[in-house]
């Protein structure tokens, strides 16, 4: 417990020396938040909608959504949540503390595994499963008391939005209808939170890597995330009641390519706490499930890029390849590339 950063954090006056990142972890040079990055108002005509996001995924692998269907106010009652949650005092979150990330439900700081890691990241998360939710809920935390029955309603919204969206990207990549249905039956949450940091420049959230599963939905209540594009890193604009959709390796996969999967990173700032509450889909880790370029958008002119493999075996290497010391070389779909 003594190790979250919430729980020390508050007050300290410098960087303890196991958060100083060595320089080449660090945020580096100043990064604006970049304009060009869609928002897309999914109210407008289906056709332009499903263009510009098409264009979203093809450039930057990540686009805003704004009149998604989710309710602000569901929306709002989720950043009180997880202010009240990260606010308790230690003893009621007892019950979902782990000294590093594991299985179930769990409330852990840093990376993958904080007694391993050289240098720790300025953040503590909460992660669960969602559905099905009798087989989750239980596992969640039970302060606050209202936690299973508004973060129950969420993941319901969250799902219909995500069908939603998927179902575009597919009409735009030419699939049928429900083509996402069978890769996107996992749910799963972090609740990321960064308090201030005395010295952003030295320390980092969360450093960069692409999410392993197909697609992240994200709402943020500050500014924070930041993507790579062209070797560069740029900001996200905090927009009150968005969602951050941010492609995963299994649609860069399905797509043969013709998605980009967004690498990105959390850093910090000295002010205000950040708390990002994110919703993970994908295919079910603890089943057989073969993913492979979509057979409809390989042909002659664009032939085959990735191999088929099951999900599960992707997942392995992944952690493998995350938990291997920095810098690493390469990425972890090289070992499917044809
Ligand atoms: O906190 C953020 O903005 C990023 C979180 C993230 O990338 C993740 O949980 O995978
Ligand atoms: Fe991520």
């Amino acid at each position: 417990m003594a190790l979250l950063v919430s729980s020390w954090s508050n007050g300290v006056q410098s960087v303890p020396q196991d958060y100083v990142m060595p320089p080449e972890r660090r945020p580096g040079d100043f990064v604006s938040v970049c304009k060009d990055i869609p928002v897309i108002n999914l109210q407008n005509d289906r056709s332009e909608i499903v263009q510009q996001i098409l264009k979203a995924c093809q450039e930057f692998g990540l686009f805003q959504v704004v009149n998604h269907g989710v309710s602000e106010e569901l929306m709002a009652d989720m950043r009180n949540l997880y202010d009240e949650f990260f606010n308790m005092p230690i003893e009621d979150k007892l019950s979902v503390y782990s000294e590093s990330f594991g299985k179930g439900c769990t409330l852990y700081t840093s990376g993958l595994n904080y007694a391993k890691e050289d240098f720790h990241y300025w953040k503590d998360t909460l992660k669960h499963g969602c559905l099905p939710l009798e087989e989750h809920s239980p596992s969640w935390p039970d302060k606050p008391a209202r936690y299973r029955e508004e973060v129950g309603r969420y993941v319901v919204e969250v799902r219909k939005m995500a069908f939603n969206i998927l179902d575009i990207i597919g009409e735009g990549l030419g699939l049928n209808k429900g083509y996402f249905n069978r890769v996107s039956q996992e749910q799963a949450m972090a609740i990321n939170h960064y308090p201030p940091c005395p010295d952003p420049s030295l320390a980092m959230g969360i450093g960069g890597h692409t999410d392993p599963n197909l697609i992240t939905f994200l709402q943020q209540d500050q500014y924070g995330l930041q993507i790579q594009k062209d070797e560069k890193w740029m900001g996200i604009d905090p927009i009150p009641n968005a969602f951050v959709v941010n492609l995963g390796h299994q649609l860069k996969i399905i797509s043969n390519d013709t998605l980009k999967s967004a690498e990105h990173r959390g850093v910090t700032n000295s002010t205000a706490s950040r708390t990002s509450i994110v919703t993970f889909f994908g295919p079910n880790p603890g089943l057989p499930v073969l993913i492979e370029p979509a057979k409809e958008l390989v042909t002659s002119s664009n032939p085959q890029v990735f191999k088929s493999f099951q999900y599960n075996d992707f997942i392995s290497n992944y952690m493998a390849f995350i938990r291997k010391p920095l810098p690493r070389d390469g990425t972890p779909l090289d070992l499917y590339r044809l």
